[in-house]
């Protein structure tokens, strides 16, 4: 960094090398603390995000409603929101939530999964905007999604024909590159810290604070042969939280998950096995593992 670099935007290779100290030193915090991430989350992967916390280093609570989330946030370190399977209370609750969250200064994760799907979840999602998350992490579709029912997208730059798509992406993580920025900033706005970052993940994950974004190579493919892999990735995303701001917290986060999925390929034998190897991988990879991973930045 040079000695007038206060308004610094851009990463040096200096500034990665800090990034990995900070990635390094939220991985051994999340191992050291155990802290509690809290979620609110779909009932077709809640327990693999609650095995990958723990397994990650956290501890996790899952609850459904409103009064026990606000209580629960007061000894959580953050929250995860994923709206993945609604049901018809979800309308009312999710945005008292979103807002009593945010009127207690707390941290939380979104994973917008499905986004543009059904009215119920639009409506929810809808109401975010006002009061959202400190991370979003989704696939591209969602965030591209996310980014139009926000209205953060200048009219002329939507995405030509993106579509939802279901819990599976149909996009590229390059189509939602200036999605995601500009969603980052939109989350720094109003977040407690004045701080927000988008992880958008694929074949090459992307994270982004709205400043600067990173690609984060590897990985394996047989992360989309189990359910629940992006589920989990947020859950842990928001254990990280509680440790690290936004964007260190969204790129560690990506990053074990990176590491773990190679070495669980490795050692597995189809998607059942994997899911298994995944948790004990996300549990043994190393700090050192994480932090020197390929970080590029845009
Ligand atoms: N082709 C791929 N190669 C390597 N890693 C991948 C690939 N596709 C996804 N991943 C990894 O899988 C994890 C989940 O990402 P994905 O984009 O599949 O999330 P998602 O669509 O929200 O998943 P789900 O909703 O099924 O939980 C991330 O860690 C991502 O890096
Ligand atoms: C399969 C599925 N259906 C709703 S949520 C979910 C988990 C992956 O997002
Ligand atoms: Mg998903």
């Amino acid at each position: 960094m040079s000695d007038n670099s206060y308004v610094d935007t851009s990463y040096s290779s200096a500034s990665i090398d800090a990034l990995r100290e900070r990635i390094a030193q939220a991985v051994n915090d999340v191992r050291k603390q155990t802290p509690l991430a809290q979620s609110f989350t779909n009932f077709v992967t809640i327990n693999l995000v609650a095995n990958a916390q723990l397994a990650a280093g956290g501890t996790a609570a899952m609850s459904f409603l409103p009064d026990d989330i606000v209580d629960t946030a007061e000894i959580a370190g953050s929250n995860y929101i994923n709206v993945g399977t609604l049901l018809p209370f979800y309308k009312e609750a999710l945005p008292q939530i979103a807002y009593k969250l945010h009127k207690n200064g707390k941290t939380w994760v979104l994973d917008p999964v499905a986004a543009g799907i059904g009215k119920t979840r639009t409506a929810i999602l809808e109401s975010f905007r006002t009061y959202p998350p400190t991370i979003v992490r989704g696939n591209a579709s969602e965030i591209i999604a996310l980014d139009a029912m926000w209205g953060l997208a200048a009219s002329d730059s939507a995405a030509p024909g993106t579509r939802p798509a279901g819990v599976e992406a149909v996009d590229e993580v390059d189509a939602a590159i200036e999605a995601a920025r500009r969603m980052a900033r939109h989350l720094a706005k109003h977040s407690p810290s004045g701080k927000g970052a988008v992880a958008v993940s694929g074949a090459v994950d992307l994270v982004t604070d709205g400043e600067h974004t990173f690609r984060l190579p590897g990985g394996s493919a047989m992360m989309t042969k189990i359910t629940g892999a992006g589920c989990s990735l947020g859950g842990v995303t928001a254990t990280y939280l509680a440790v690290a701001e936004p964007l260190v917290a969204a790129v560690s986060a990506s990053l074990l998950y990176n590491r773990a999925s190679e070495i669980a390929e490795r050692e597995s034998n189809g998607p059942g096995s994997f899911q298994v190897a995944l948790l004990d991988a996300l549990w043994n990879v190393t700090a050192e593992q994480v932090a020197t991973s390929e970080i590029i930045e845009d």
